[in-house]
């Protein structure tokens, strides 16, 4: 898992040995019951390899954040399998979910929600202290270092801008190595060019730390810098392409309707 891990000297937790990062099969979620029900997710399979990038994109309403939801475990589908690192996680009840999402999901969002009064170091290691895990600090200097915020550690949230905040978030995602981090319109608050470095970070942690990232975007700018990208309409699978241009992505779509 950490063989391409280039800083030698640091050892990594170990995240657990899984053949898919993710894997969901036929997982249906429907919303309220009889003729006022929707259905968001009408089935959907997908299977993510571990250091895969991934961007969700769709029309509005076609199902992307309820597909987010239920993958990350903050949700429970109507029917079908979420398989997580190997563990499924569909018919966890609620408080091992939560458990299980604490110690092996990461999570970035366009609002950073960090913790006004801990420091930069104290936000990044808040769920270490939440799983009662133990720090190691060679791991945490190296993701410290990897997010550019070594100079800042001991600063707080206000004292940060935009794009260093949602470096923190980063860092925080990472520090558990978990299974898949999951990310939501992460550049949706930042301008372009701060955005383009968060992305690049985000890549970089994939073909570094060998992290499973998947982000849900409504911008085919920012989803031209994921590996793969998977579309949704009307709560189903709607293609892919791998490697794609954002001109591309935007033809893509349009094909699919209003977006
Ligand atoms: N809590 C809920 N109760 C009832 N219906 C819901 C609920 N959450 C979502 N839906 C419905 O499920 C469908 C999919 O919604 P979802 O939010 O997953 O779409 P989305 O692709 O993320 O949309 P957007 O791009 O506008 O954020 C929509 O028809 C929506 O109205």
């Amino acid at each position: 898992m950490i063989r391409r891990h280039r800083a030698t000297t640091v050892a990594a937790p170990p995240r657990p040995a899984a053949g898919e990062a993710l894997r969901l099969d036929g997982v249906v979620k429907k919303y309220g019951s009889g003729a006022s029900a929707t259905v968001a997710l009408r089935g959907v399979d997908l299977a993510l390899a571990p250091g895969s990038f991934t961007a969700i994109m769709g029309p509005s309403g076609s199902g992307k954040s309820t597909l987010l939801h239920a993958a990350a475990g903050l949700d429970s589908p109507t029917s079908g399998s979420v398989r997580l690192g190997g563990t499924e996680i569909s018919g966890l009840r609620s408080a091992q979910r939560t458990r299980f999402r604490r110690d092996h999901v990461g999570f970035v969002f366009q609002a950073y929600n960090l913790l006004p009064a801990l420091t930069v170091e104290q936000n990044i290691t808040l769920p270490l202290l939440l799983a009662r895990s133990t720090i190691d600090a060679g791991w945490l200097d190296f993701l410290i270092t990897s997010v550019g915020l070594t100079e800042l550690r001991h600063r707080l949230p206000s004292a940060l801008s935009g794009g260093q905040q949602q470096r923190v978030a980063i860092a925080r995602a990472l520090v558990t190595r978990p299974h898949v981090v999951f990310a939501d319109e992460p550049t949706g608050a930042l301008d372009s060019r701060t955005g383009k470095q968060v992305l690049d970070l985000l890549a970089h942690t994939t073909r570094e730390l060998d992290q499973t990232v998947v982000m849900v975007t409504h911008d085919p700018v920012v989803a031209a810098h994921a590996d793969r990208v998977i579309f949704l309409a009307d709560g189903a699978f709607a293609g892919h392409l791998d490697g794609a241009t954002p001109a591309q992505i935007t033809e893509y779509l349009t094909g699919l309707g209003e977006w």
